[in-house]
């Protein structure tokens, strides 16, 4: 047994020629926030599909509590704890925030498809809504309003409520921080640094102050490889990672 919640060992995946995902091992435990940064293109969301579920490495696995998930697809590592978040907004636009969410919670219910078009009315499914809103930091007055006719920011708490309505043993989260303005990055932060120790949280981000400022442990990718792993000093003090990365 280890301790660690997520484990991948050896991963490697290539498109063509390229290859996005180079024998990657990295462990995630139950109660960190891990970040994993990097240059554009250095493989970090093919990373995150392939611990998703969404992508299949060539070869490697991927273990969740132990348990090799390799070859399970997203519904079934879903129902293993395992919620995402994606650089592009995934919400259904004239929906309000709050059945959003509710939609959320009651496929974590499991409750029947006959509910969906009443699912925010459903106080079973409205209530821990509600509550999933008010832990991302969600004005309740906001709370009803079509999510296209809210802000970036306020969308990027609905995504964030979406997987927390899921009580992830892990939440995967892809640039929380892209298109957020300097107080709404702040903000997000906040709610994320709330989060630690709830999940185990494993994010990609290029915003370097909330890199900083949330990450127990960082991991660099750099052409598919990590050529650091660590705390966030050992990552400031690599001189690798300047001359490949942070230095830039
Ligand atoms: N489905 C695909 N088919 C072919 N090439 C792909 C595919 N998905 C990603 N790639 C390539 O794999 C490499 C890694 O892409 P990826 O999106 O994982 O990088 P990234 O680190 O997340 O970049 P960014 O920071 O810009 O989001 C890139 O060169 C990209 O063009």
């Amino acid at each position: 047994m280890s301790d660690a919640l997520l484990s991948l060992r050896g991963l490697n995946k290539t498109f063509g020629a390229l290859k996005a995902t180079d024998d990657v091992s990295l462990d995630v435990a139950s109660d960190e926030i891990h970040v994993i940064i990097g240059p554009n293109g250095a493989g970090k969301s093919t990373l995150i599909a392939q611990v998703a579920g969404a992508l299949k490495p060539d070869s490697g696995s991927v273990l969740l509590s132990d348990e090799d998930v390799t070859r399970l697809g997203v519904p079934a590592r879903a129902r293993r704890g395992l919620a995402r978040t994606f650089q592009v907004s995934s919400l259904i636009a004239n929906f309000s925030a709050l059945a959003n969410v509710s939609l959320a919670v009651q496929s974590h219910q499991g409750s029947s498809f006959r509910l969906w078009r009443s699912a925010s009315r459903d106080s079973r499914l409205r209530e821990p809504a509600q509550e999933a809103l008010s832990r991302v930091g969600m004005a309740a007055t906001r709370c009803d309003i079509p999510v296209d006719e809210l802000s970036h920011g306020e969308r990027r708490q609905v995504e964030l409520a979406v997987a927390l309505a899921l009580q992830p043993r892990l939440m995967l989260l892809d640039e929380p921080m892209a298109g957020l303005g300097g107080q709404d990055c702040i903000n997000m932060t906040a709610v994320l640094k709330r989060l630690r120790g709830e999940c185990a949280i494993l994010l990609v981000e290029h915003d370097m102050d909330a890199v900083f400022a949330l990450a127990d442990r960082i991991s660099v990718l750099v052409y598919g490889r990590v050529i650091a792993s660590g705390t966030p000093q050992e990552i400031r003090a690599s001189r690798e990672v300047q001359e490949a990365y942070l230095g830039n």
